[in-house]
């Protein structure tokens, strides 16, 4: 290949992975090769610049803005920064810096360098008036109604010293612990896996349904402060004065007198990283006083005064010695690596997640290979790569079951899905025993006290085979019950191993005194909860809020059309399909009866509203954004109050929609195709009379 043509391929590339990263929210490779691959494209270019493509990564910044949301023009530009992995640069950085400032003093301040999006807040006479993204550096989306969700960043802030306009630019992130219990939901309900806190901040920040994104409690640290006025004399006054005016600062920066301060810095911070609340993967320096910073100057796409420095993903190698299949609630079947204990970022790792059959073929792997783990935001390591050169011969093929490995059901796989699947929802032992478990926690009909190996152990005794079963226990039953779960083996620091201690559940008669008692309280756990432990796919408790609110009993559920499900609000077209489904069984719905006979809640609080009058009879309404008189309720209880009705989506049946702030540009934008009339708040109040 000549030069040109790695030129043009690796241009059409790393466009292609920006394309992907920044508008769709997907890393197609890790951001080390991806930063490679850019190291390569700059060095080319300047060593034949004549073939350099108009389109060039290198000179811009990588994002883009979208049609969903209003466009806006950046006050200062949004740039990127330049980044390296070694050391070496970063002191050929201090001696650009140095000779850029002509021998005069200076300091760094060093941050960590958050994993998320970069966000721009502008706030007139201490007022948030706008929330934008990157984009391409001039020009972002408007992103306003999400960014208010922040709970973090003050809406108002208040001090002498504000001037009347003035800009903060921050790095908007999903914490760890907010990622993890995405996650874990998600799994519950059979819905895909986010694949990592970065791309899932981002792909939330681009959402249209501003109250989604509240549901996911997004964060953001702030950065840099921008005004026309000079407010500041360094950076380091900037961030002192943005955490007392309230905004969220995090405290892991420093002042360093020089490079060796900063390096003693990085090394501080590289494993010291994994304690905090969210992802890092580098460490920011940036020259501290403003004057220097405007003496040292831009290129196209960073500041000259600024650089990041990236850790490496901590990565180690073992050998992959077998593979287990788990069965989750959902019948879905996941790949566990099992591997040769190795010390990784100061925890053992012992097994290692390959996600699915696409994920094994992807990579390659046999068993008894080499195999590169990486630790990266999420808690399970996952297998990265395959190190060929270690390849004896003697490594077999990874043979994908075909049947499930805990039942023998033969596996299928669903259309459009990654996973491979055990239709035995019933009798599985692995989806029964999590049925159960998804059963009795908190959120559902909350029987905790049978936790931690007591379900499996009346499963196995046969005292219960549907959590239906639960309800008929008795003190008989339960009382002396005892079970020795093996001792499993721990894995040291130093990779060696310990047998554990075997470990005994054993139902005394207070255990099981607690135990009856919570299957007791459980019949009053709200009907919501009772829908929600049905366990039925993709619903979830605020869906199955949503649904209770609409049809408040489970008769009416029950018997629903595809057609009224599909019109909940919240409830697309998959989730009615699956309730649809779950329902149409018998089994399904004489579990549901025996449930009812046992004293569950079969009703909820619905929302009686009352009507007022029926100035809105025979009209259909939609809405969409916020409004300064209604919430989402009282908007809703004023349709059904006055003889109107809400529908789900705009569709040709609709005759208005009620647009308020932040409304969704693709509602609106449809509503204009259809020629639906659009109505502001104020019209809507004066047709309820
Ligand atoms: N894997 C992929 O497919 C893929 C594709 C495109 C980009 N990327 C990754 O993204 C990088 C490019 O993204 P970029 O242009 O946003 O550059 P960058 O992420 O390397 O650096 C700039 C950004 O760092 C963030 N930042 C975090 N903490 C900061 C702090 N304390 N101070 C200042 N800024 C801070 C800001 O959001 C800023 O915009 C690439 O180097 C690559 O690693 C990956
Ligand atoms: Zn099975």
């Amino acid at each position: 290949m000549t030069p040109q043509q790695r030129i043009a391929e690796l241009t059409r590339q790393l466009n292609h992975y920006n394309y992907q990263y920044y508008q769709n929210s997907i890393s197609e490779v890790d951001d080390f090769t991806f930063d490679k691959l850019l190291t390569e494209l700059t060095d080319l270019e300047r060593q034949y610049p004549e073939f350099r493509l108009p389109d060039s990564p290198t000179a811009r910044v990588g994002g883009t803005i979208s049609k969903e949301f209003p466009t806006v023009y950046h006050r200062f530009p949004m740039l990127s920064l330049g980044n390296t992995y070694s050391e070496e640069d970063l002191v050929e950085f201090d001696n650009r810096v140095r000779k850029g400032l002509d021998g005069a003093d200076y300091e760094y301040i060093c941050e960590l360098k958050f994993d998320g999006v970069a966000l721009s807040m502008t706030y007139e006479n201490g007022v948030l008036v706008q929330g934008a993204t990157r984009g391409d550096g001039v020009r972002g989306d408007d992103i306003t109604p999400n960014i208010r969700t922040i709970r973090t960043l003050p809406l108002r802030i208040q001090s002498d010293k504000i001037p009347a306009l003035f800009e903060v630019r921050g790095e908007g992130f999903l914490p760890l612990a907010e990622f993890e219990r995405i996650n874990k939901e998600r799994e519950d309900i059979g819905e895909p896996l986010l694949a990592n806190p970065r791309n899932a901040a981002s792909g939330t920040f681009k959402q249209q349904d501003s109250a989604a994104v509240a549901r996911r409690r997004l964060d953001c640290y702030l950065y840099s402060f921008l005004s026309e006025e000079d407010v500041f004399k360094t950076h380091e006054e900037s961030l002192i004065a943005l955490k007392q005016w309230g905004f969220n600062v995090s405290q892991t920066w420093r002042k360093c007198a020089d490079i060796k301060d900063v390096m003693i810095y990085i090394s501080e911070w590289e494993t010291k990283r994994f304690d905090l609340p969210l992802g890092t993967d580098g460490i920011v320096l940036k020259v501290n006083r403003y004057d220097q910073q405007r003496e040292l100057g831009y290129t196209a796409k960073s500041p000259r005064w600024a650089i990041a420095f990236k850790y490496k993903a901590l990565a180690a190698s073992t050998t992959l010695n077998d593979i287990t299949y788990q069965v989750g609630r959902t019948g879905a079947v996941t790949p566990v690596a099992r591997l040769t204990p190795v010390l990784l970022a100061g925890t053992v790792v012992k097994r290692a997640s390959l996600h699915n059959a696409n994920e094994i073929a992807r990579l390659g792997v046999m068993l008894g290979d080499t195999v590169f783990v990486e630790k990266g935001g999420e808690i399970i390591p996952k297998v990265t790569g395959v190190d060929l050169a270690k390849r004896t011969g003697q490594e077999r093929p990874i043979i994908y079951p075909t049947e499930c490995p805990a039942c023998g059901t033969p596996l299928i796989r669903r259309e459009a899905e990654a996973h491979f699947y055990c239709t035995n929802e019933k009798g599985c032992p692995p989806q029964r025993q999590a049925r159960f478990e998804h059963f009795i926690q908190r959120r559902a009909m909350n029987i905790e006290s049978l936790g931690e190996g007591k379900i499996e152990l009346l499963i196995e005794r046969g005292l219960v085979q549907t959590p239906a079963d639960l309800y008929s226990l008795t003190n008989d039953n339960l009382l002396g019950l005892e079970k020795t779960y093996p001792a499993t083996l721990i894995v040291r620091e130093d990779g060696s191993e310990e047998p554990g201690k075997a470990r005994t559940v054993k139902f005394g008669q207070k255990t099981v005194d607690n135990i009856l008692s919570a299957i007791e309280r459980s019949k009053q756990q709200p009907f919501a909860s009772v829908v929600f432990a049905l366990g039925i796919r993709y619903v979830g408790n605020t869906t199955a809020e949503r649904i209770v609110d609409y049809f408040g009993n489970i008769d009416d559920l029950t018997n629903a059309s595809l057609e009224t499900l599909a019109g909940v609000p919240d409830v697309g077209p998959r989730i009615a399909q699956s309730l649809f489904e779950w329902f149409g069984q018998d089994e399904n719905r004489a579990y549901v009866e025996r449930l009812r006979a046992a004293g569950l809640q079969m009703a909820g609080e619905r929302r009686v509203v009352e009507a007022v009058s029926d100035a809105l009879a025979g009209k259909t309404f939609l809405y969409t954004g916020t409004f300064q008189n209604y919430s989402r309720e009282q908007i809703e209880e004023q349709i059904a109050a006055h003889g109107g009705k809400l529908l789900s989506g705009v569709s040709k049946k609709l005759n208005y929609l009620i647009v308020g702030e932040g409304a969704g540009p693709s509602k609106v934008n449809k509503a204009q195709q259809l020629n639906v009339p659009m109505i502001s708040e104020d019209e809507f109040t004066a047709m309820l009379g």
